[in-house]
């Protein structure tokens, strides 16, 4: 058998500007401008393994270990813009196989949750998406292969890039300038780093694609949303990202949380997303903002109860009193930081002096296990395979 194959690695990303509407739902044009951070591979990625060869007798996908539907509209589009690209760097040279003619084998392999409001989707999509390009030795940019990522799942465009990225949301009709751009290189913020309170991994009742319409049908709130709150939000966001400037770009991160869980709220029949920790992690954060006189940490909330909470390296040591004190005994940390480290965390805490607010002790019975980690970089070609080279199946 000749078979072709190619492996990526893809990241996650976490939205600090919600993408939450959408304005074509076949080609996931979005109703407003998003931007996110990109999450490092080192803990949480999509592995996958693309194969062609003229012996394959249907397209088929496994994720996870099993075989996952690969009939769905969304993949469906993925894979036909992929392979009319190869078709024309075909038709331009005789010399290459036929690539674009023969049936792929795709398997892939989430290292955390999948469906679970960890933005499976984003990577998942953005690693299928980059492996095949890769496969077919496309020479677009990026962005132009965002657009792609795009159609399988909207916020998969954005983890096409690391670092800080913005998916412009464009006006054409047929999307072609709705794609994917990076605002700063990790290496350019590299202090910003990311934890996760896992509040809950089972999956969830209403999936982001039938949320935001529901939002964009009935709520009044999402007009002011999409007209006045994020136009100006993404600027103020952008110019925050670009001059490492914490305060703003915390601030404006916690307000558009706030803002589309609102627009959630306002839907009809209401959307609730948030659970009573997610609500007690909020005033949480303000109240150690608070006690510092200074913003040290973000949070926001996807569609889902999980926190994500932002902040600088240099601040580790006081939030982490916090939150060692209350999560060190839930699972996440291992390797994470030194005996030392953790012994400051603790000392830092003792000699401060916390009110029962500032110390929500219910909010540890919620949250299930943390995932540290930090900005990082894009999809990255990868010498590990999940594809059998002599059978073209997945590796046992
Ligand atoms: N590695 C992957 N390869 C291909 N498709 C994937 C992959 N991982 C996830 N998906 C697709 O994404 C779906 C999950 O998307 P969904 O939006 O429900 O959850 P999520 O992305 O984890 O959460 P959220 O988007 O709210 O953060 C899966 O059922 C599957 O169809
Ligand atoms: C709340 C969000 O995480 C919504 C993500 O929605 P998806 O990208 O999962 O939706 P589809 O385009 O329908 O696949 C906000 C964000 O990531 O910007």
């Amino acid at each position: 058998m000749s078979i072709h194959t190619a492996s990526v690695t893809a990241p996650v990303n976490i939205a600090t500007l919600k993408y939450w509407g959408k304005r074509d739902t076949k080609l996931n044009l979005p109703t407003n401008s998003s931007i996110s951070v990109t999450l490092s591979q080192d803990d949480l990625r999509t592995l996958t393994s693309a194969a062609a060869a003229p012996e394959f007798e249907r397209d088929t996908l496994w994720l996870n270990g099993e075989p996952h539907s690969i009939d769905n509209e969304r993949t469906q589009n993925c894979l036909h813009d992929l392979r009319q690209l190869r078709k024309e760097l075909e038709s331009k040279d005789a010399s290459l196989p036929p690539l674009s003619q023969w049936k792929l084998h795709i398997v892939s392999e989430n290292n955390f949750p999948t469906a679970a409001g960890l933005a499976s989707s984003a990577a998942g999509f953005a690693a299928l998406v980059s492996a095949i390009a890769k496969l077919y030795q496309l020479p677009q940019s990026t962005s132009e292969i965002s657009r792609i990522a795009r159609k399988g799942s909207g916020s998969a465009c954005r983890s096409l890039f690391g670092g800080y990225v913005a998916w412009e949301m464009g006006t054409a009709q047929d999307g072609h300038d709705s794609m994917a751009v990076q605002i700063a290189d990790s290496s350019d913020w590299p202090q910003m780093k990311a934890c996760v309170l896992v509040v809950s991994d089972i999956k969830k009742d209403v999936s982001s694609t039938q949320g935001m319409q529901l939002t964009v049908a009935t709520s009044e709130l999402f007009k002011e949303r999409i007209e006045h709150v994020v136009p100006n939000r993404f600027e103020i966001m952008r110019k925050a990202i670009i001059e490492k400037d914490f305060a703003t770009f915390a601030k404006e991160t916690m307000m558009d949380s706030n803002s589309f869980h609102a627009t959630c709220l306002d839907s009809f029949p209401p959307i609730f997303y948030m659970n009573d920790t997610s609500k007690g992690i909020i005033s949480w954060c303000h109240s150690i903002n608070q006690y510092y006189g200074e913003t040290i940490v973000a949070y926001t909330f996807d569609a889902g109860p999980n926190a994500v909470l932002y902040y600088l390296a240099e601040n580790e040591l006081k939030l982490f009193a916090f939150i060692y004190k209350l999560f060190g005994s839930v699972p996440g940390w291992d390797k994470k930081f030194t005996v030392e480290q953790l012994d400051a965390f603790n000392q830092q805490f003792d000699s401060a002096k916390f009110t029962a607010r500032e110390l929500d002790l219910e909010l540890q019975k919620g949250v299930a296990r943390v995932i540290l980690t930090q900005v990082g970089s894009g999809p990255q070609e990868s010498k590990e395979s999940l594809i059998d080279a002599k059978t073209g199946l997945p590796k046992k």
